[in-house]
């Protein structure tokens, strides 16, 4: 038995797809959303109850093989048997009806809930955790930590003067801080205000936002087939780091810290090699920097690792996660990135006990069920699939990317229009499925993503180039 089957019995064999997308219902009830909630993002209205396993069902019945997952959110598929059983469990009642300020009243099971879920999977090197609300609030929190370390080291661990006690009330120097966190061009970690200025991907995101002058560095872009473009894609990358190494020596300000995601994900899916990012960690120790790794969209097992950034054989100083986790925060090294102050690092909830609950219960099903693996071999069964649809529509289907990262794959189109109209014909057909940067695909489906889907999947996504 396949793993969705054990999951879900009653999963659909195929889409179903009954009208328009939306269909009637959905627009409606979007109609009637939107006097008192923003619906203009909306693709469709979705019926959460009866969508099952990796089918994203829609207010008019229509289902939706689902290779998007709530912006590579859903981990273990629709109403998860598994995290149901969570769900009414008495611990998710207390955690639920109880929620706690956890930095000061943390709960008699949190260290075990810890302990057996997040921790369980902390990323070589990193063995503490702060849990977080977002992605973006984990990145701040990040950010954050960083400073307060670098900015600690730099007065030699001594008290805050009376001149930076007063000076931080007045939002001035030297109380405040003039040092700096780098990021890369097209990168997305967020969109509070602090993460909004490493964000770099898109205009929309920023306009009329203050920001931060923070310095950024140049992502690689790298050309496809990699086997056709290995001395130029070399070449690119040494040119990134190079510049990288040299805006952090050159930059007026100390950088306290560099972030990056090993994949850009929304900024269109761009992959970089392994020996970039130990380039950057290189560059990062020697300039006494802390490097983040952004793991919250590539996290969480979709690659066929728990963490992507395990393909690369690097350690950074902290690592974030969010999505797929459905728990927020980073794992980190140095005790002296918790802060050395109660109340430093600190909000109200500083997490979420029934959100760890959650996160341990797919890390859990995550082992048993070995979805790592699944992910693995899926994803090469994917690529495969799409390789073949590449060779066939060779002018249009553009710069494959993604083998042997499990499902984390992805492909261009030529123009924005062409990818923006092969997004809506897969949905005709019955597959809901994601863009990223200008004229990227994305694929994020669950790990529950079997064999049998990608055929459906690849049917689709054949049938759609030939329609645009
Ligand atoms: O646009 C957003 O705020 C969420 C985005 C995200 O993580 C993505 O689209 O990859
Ligand atoms: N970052 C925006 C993601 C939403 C979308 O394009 O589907």
């Amino acid at each position: 038995m396949s793993i969705s089957e054990t999951y879900f019995p009653t999963e659909p064999s195929a889409p179903e797809i009954k009208t328009a997308i939306p269909g009637p219902v959905s627009k409606a009830k979007l109609e009637e959303l939107s006097t008192v909630y923003d619906t203009k993002a909306a693709y469709f209205v979705t019926d959460y109850y009866n969508s099952i396993g990796n089918y994203i069902c829609d207010a008019d019945g229509n289902k939706l093989l689902d290779s998007y997952c709530q912006i590579s959110s859903i981990a273990l598929g629709y109403n998860n048997p598994e995290l149901l059983k969570t769900a009414h469990s008495d611990e998710m009642a207390v955690a639920l009806c109880n929620r706690p300020a956890l930095a000061c009243f943390p709960s008699t099971d949190y260290y075990d809930i810890l302990k057996k879920g997040l921790l369980s999977v902390a990323p070589k090197g990193l063995d503490k955790v702060c849990t977080a609300h977002t992605g973006s609030d984990a990145n701040e929190m990040a950010f954050k930590a960083a400073l307060m370390f670098q900015a600690n080291k730099k007065r030699g661990n001594k008290p805050f003067t009376e001149e930076e006690l007063t000076s931080v009330m007045e939002n001035q120097l030297p109380g405040t801080s003039d040092m700096v966190i780098l990021s890369f061009e097209k990168a997305f970690h967020g969109r509070l205000f602090g993460s909004l200025s490493t964000t770099r991907s898109k205009a929309i995101h920023k306009l009329d936002i203050p920001a931060f002058d923070w310095p950024k560095a140049p992502f690689p872009a790298l050309k496809y087939p990699l086997d056709q473009f290995e001395a130029e894609n070399k070449a690119e990358e040494e040119r990134c780091l190079k510049a990288l190494e040299e805006t952090i020596k050159n930059y007026p300000s100390k950088v306290a810290a560099v972030i990056v995601e090993p994949v850009q994900s929304e900024g269109g899916d761009n992959h970089a090699s392994p020996a970039f990012f130990q380039g950057i960690r290189e560059i990062t120790k020697r300039l006494d920097v802390i490097m983040i790794i952004d793991e919250v969209q590539t996290g969480g097992g979709g690659s066929g690792k728990m963490w992507l950034h395990e393909h690369y054989d690097v350690v950074p100083d902290i690592m974030t996660f969010s999505k797929k986790m459905q728990n927020a925060g980073f794992f980190f090294s140095e005790a002296g990135l918790a802060g050395d102050q109660p109340f430093r690092q600190f909000n109200t909830w500083c997490g979420d006990p029934s959100k760890a609950l959650i996160a341990k219960t797919i890390i859990e099903q995550i082992k048993e069920k070995d979805l790592l693996t699944n992910a693995k071999e899926t994803g090469d069964y994917l690529y495969s699939k799409l390789e073949a649809i590449s060779t066939k529509y060779s002018g249009k289907m553009l710069n494959l990317r993604g083998k042997g990262r499990g499902f984390f794959i992805a492909f261009d189109l030529p123009t924005t229009a062409l990818r923006n109209q092969l997004l809506a014909e897969c949905k005709v057909l019955g597959l809901n499925i994601g863009g990223c940067g200008d004229m990227g695909v994305r694929l994020r489906p669950a790990l529950v993503f079997g064999k049998k889907h990608v055929d459906i999947l690849a049917s689709i996504v054949d049938e759609a180039f030939g329609k645009i």
